[in-house]
């Protein structure tokens, strides 16, 4: 039988002040070890939907599961360790702690995540592993993430989103600031990685022009379409 990574069902948000906006996504779901492009026009609800996923919001009603829970039964604190055992997360702005160490921010998630943790084993051996399958010199290491290039935080933020296997990969834009080659460097490395963790990977973006290396393209009029009755 198919693994189900993630399972929306009947899932309706609002901005409580914002009227004029609300999400509605009647069925989603993803395989274990599936790549998602999710695309939409701006103002279509694409972070709204991914912070719903990550229990960082949540919703009025339907239910979120990701993995085997329910994000939308579990309390905000059972939510966030949730969040940080079973999802990686890439964001448009790579959000490294500058002052940190790159060793520093790849291992951020598994402080709030023991399962994690575990599952990494030797933290300084995984992170080692991933700076080499990144590219990045292993004297990174001990630098501080604001000296670091674009390119290399770009790297930093794949690995710490993949530090310890979790699940779901969810990727917010990641790519929107680079030029095309630098784009097409970190989606051969992000692909790779995600292959080789068997994560599933859900990636919003503006350009469809990505579609082709993902299992498959959703789109926001599509996620969001009522259910027809059979
Ligand atoms: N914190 C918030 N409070 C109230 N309304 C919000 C908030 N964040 C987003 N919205 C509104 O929700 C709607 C969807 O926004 P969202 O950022 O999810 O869209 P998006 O598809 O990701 O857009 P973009 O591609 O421009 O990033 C918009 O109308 C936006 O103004």
């Amino acid at each position: 039988m198919t693994e189900t990574v993630l399972q929306l069902k009947d899932v309706q948000f609002d901005w409580t002040k914002r009227a004029e906006f609300s999400l509605s996504v009647p069925d989603f779901a993803m395989r274990k070890g599936e790549t998602v492009l999710l695309l939409g026009e701006s103002g279509s609800g694409k972070s709204t939907l991914l912070s719903l996923i990550c229990g960082t919001l949540v919703p009025q009603a339907g239910s979120i599961k990701v993995a085997d829970a329910d994000m939308t039964t579990l309390s905000a604190s059972a939510r966030d360790r949730f969040r940080a055992e079973r999802i990686g997360v890439i964001f448009q702005q790579f959000n490294l702690l500058p002052f940190g160490t790159v060793a520093d921010n790849i291992q951020l998630p598994l402080r709030f995540a023991p399962e994690r943790r575990q599952k990494a084993g030797d933290v300084g051996n995984a992170t080692q592993n991933l700076l080499d399958a990144l590219g990045l010199s292993r004297s990174v290491i001990i630098a501080k993430a604001s000296t670091l290039s674009v390119g290399q935080q770009q790297r930093v933020a794949v690995a710490r989103a993949l530090i310890g296997q979790p699940s779901l990969i969810i990727a917010d834009e990641p790519t929107s600031a680079l030029d095309a080659a630098t784009q097409s460097a970190f989606l051969d490395v992000l692909f790779e990685q995600v292959a080789a963790s068997g994560a599933s990977l859900l990636m919003v973006s503006h350009d469809a022009r990505l579609a082709d290396r993902f299992d498959r393209t959703v789109t926001m009029d599509d996620l969001t379409k009522p259910k027809v009755a059979v």
